[in-house]
């Protein structure tokens, strides 16, 4: 039986994250992965998606345009667009196997099971270790009614050889925007359908609500307040319906109503590992219940948003803490962002807590259609709410609303970890005109 220091099951952004960093450190490292090397982000996730976003950008930027200097609209092609995707996709899996060997970490393929707390199965392979780190990610959430199994995932989506000529979303989250702003922007007739009336919960209300009027002119059907409880195809179509009247059909319908923790087929609990609905409990050292045994990335039960960078950030705490018990992870402010024409985005503390605490935080809404930065490009709504702390007179929190969502959200991200004061910040030279030079107007 092999013997290692430490085994990371999982070869997404977490696990590949910590192998390098142990391995440069000295310790006899193994990574066990039973899909795509690299996992979520760059096979199936992020990366394909932003591809995929930028002919979604080309084309509304020229359309912004059209009869102020631009002629046509540009059309998306998207047999050929995914063609582009597939140039990024096709060799993360065997490059970042690859990357491990070259740097003589040993690689598993097949699915991992736990024998006790120090032993490993993947396979016929019984692999022995002093420590193990669980980064196995999540995978698509089900909605457990008759016909589900006609619903296709994210990851079938974003592998898409052809455009269907409609498609619904079922579930109103992060993938279903972005999925919808896409789809209909190539030129798909497209329904999103949520159970209730307030997708995209953590954003503010009025944001979403700017967000859905964009995405209806663009064309995007929204059915709110409606629980599928049927599916059944009809020759070539599927047939969706609530039993209160609403009958869809759409050639192709996706169930983006959440993700689920990947920790159910580890043996996990039968170990000592506990486990809840969000995935593995861990301490502030991401240690779980089991003394030898730590986890990190999407499939840890936490509070913070389950994303690429926060992955990184735990693997980068974990290559300092497997090697020297130190203090506990303290995580910085995190933006979280819906990809789109225009982009939502936020950071910091939300503006609904901030309206709890009208005492301690002003809130600066600012209208920024009419800023130069956004009248040049002619985009149609490009709106922030600023929380600054009073007596401090900082910003601690930010929601934006624009095509340029992204650039804003990051420098207010930096200013928030540095704590700079709102002088601090204007007494900065930026380059003009950008979205930096904007920034003193939002103290
Ligand atoms: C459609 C989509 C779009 C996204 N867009 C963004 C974005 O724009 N920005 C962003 O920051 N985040 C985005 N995310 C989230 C991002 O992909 C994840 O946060 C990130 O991949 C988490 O990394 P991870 O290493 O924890 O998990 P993963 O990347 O999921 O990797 C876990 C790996 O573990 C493997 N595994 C699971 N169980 C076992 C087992 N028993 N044995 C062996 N191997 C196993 C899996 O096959 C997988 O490869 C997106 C996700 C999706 C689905
Ligand atoms: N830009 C990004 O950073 C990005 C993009 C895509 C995905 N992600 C990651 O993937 C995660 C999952 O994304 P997601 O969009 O699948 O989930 P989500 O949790 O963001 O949203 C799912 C939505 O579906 C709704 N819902 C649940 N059951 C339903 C039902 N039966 N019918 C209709 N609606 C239902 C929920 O109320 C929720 O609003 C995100 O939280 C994030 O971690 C991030």
């Amino acid at each position: 039986m092999k013997k290692y220091d430490v085994v990371i099951i999982g070869g997404g952004p977490a696990g590949l994250g910590l192998a390098y960093p142990l391995k440069s450190n000295g310790q006899k490292v193994a990574v066990v992965e039973e899909n795509l090397w690299g996992g979520t982000c760059p096979n199936r996730g992020c990366d394909p998606k932003k591809v995929l976003l930028s002919a979604v950008e080309a084309k509304r930027k020229g359309e912004y345009l059209v009869e102020k200097g631009i002629q046509d609209t540009p059309a998306i092609k998207w047999d050929d667009l995914m063609k582009f995707e597939k140039t990024f996709t096709a060799p993360v899996s065997v490059g970042s196997k690859q990357g491990l060997v070259n740097a003589g970490i040993d690689v598993f393929d097949g699915h991992a099971e736990f024998e006790s707390a120090n032993i490993l199965s993947v396979g016929s392979d019984k692999i022995e270790s002093d420590r193990f780190v669980v980064a196995t990610g999540q995978r698509p959430g089900r909605l457990n009614i008759d016909g589900d199994e006609l619903l296709q995932t994210s990851t079938d989506f974003l592998s898409m050889d052809h455009l269907p000529k409609s498609l619904v979303f079922v579930g109103g989250g992060y993938i279903a925007f972005e999925f919808a702003a896409i789809a209909v922007a190539a030129g798909a007739e497209v329904h999103l359908i949520h159970h209730n009336d307030r997708p995209l919960k953590g954003f503010p209300k009025d944001g979403v609500d700017e967000l859905i009027d964009q995405l209806k002119k663009q064309g995007v059907q929204f059915h709110f307040n409606v629980n599928i409880n049927k599916i059944i195809k009809d020759n070539s179509e599927i047939e969706l319906s609530d039993g209160q009247g609403l009958e869809l059909k759409v050639e192709k319908g996706f169930v983006t109503a959440g993700r689920r923790p990947n920790d159910d087929t580890l043996n996990l609990n039968q170990i000592g590992v506990e486990t809840d609905q969000h995935g593995i409990k861990v301490n502030d050292h991401l240690q779980t219940t089991v003394e030898n045994i730590y986890a990190m990335g999407d499939v840890v039960s936490r509070k913070q948003p389950k994303l690429t960078p926060v992955s990184g950030f735990e693997a980068q705490y974990l290559s300092n803490e497997l090697l020297k018990y130190g203090d506990g992870i303290t995580y910085p402010a995190i933006p979280t962002l819906v990809y789109g024409m225009p982009k939502l985005a936020q950071v910091g503390l939300s503006v609904e807590e901030a309206q709890k605490q009208a005492d301690k935080y002003d809130i600066n809404k600012l209208d920024m259609t009419g800023w130069f930065s956004y009248k040049r490009t002619n985009e149609p709504v490009s709106k922030a709410e600023v929380v600054i702390e009073k007596e401090s007179n900082r910003i601690v929190g930010a929601f934006v609303i624009s095509s340029e969502a992204d650039t804003v959200i990051n420098y207010l991200t930096m200013i928030i970890n540095a704590k700079a004061t709102m002088s601090e910040v204007q007494s900065q030279i930026f380059a003009y005109p950008t979205e930096a030079s904007d920034l003193e107007y939002f103290g």
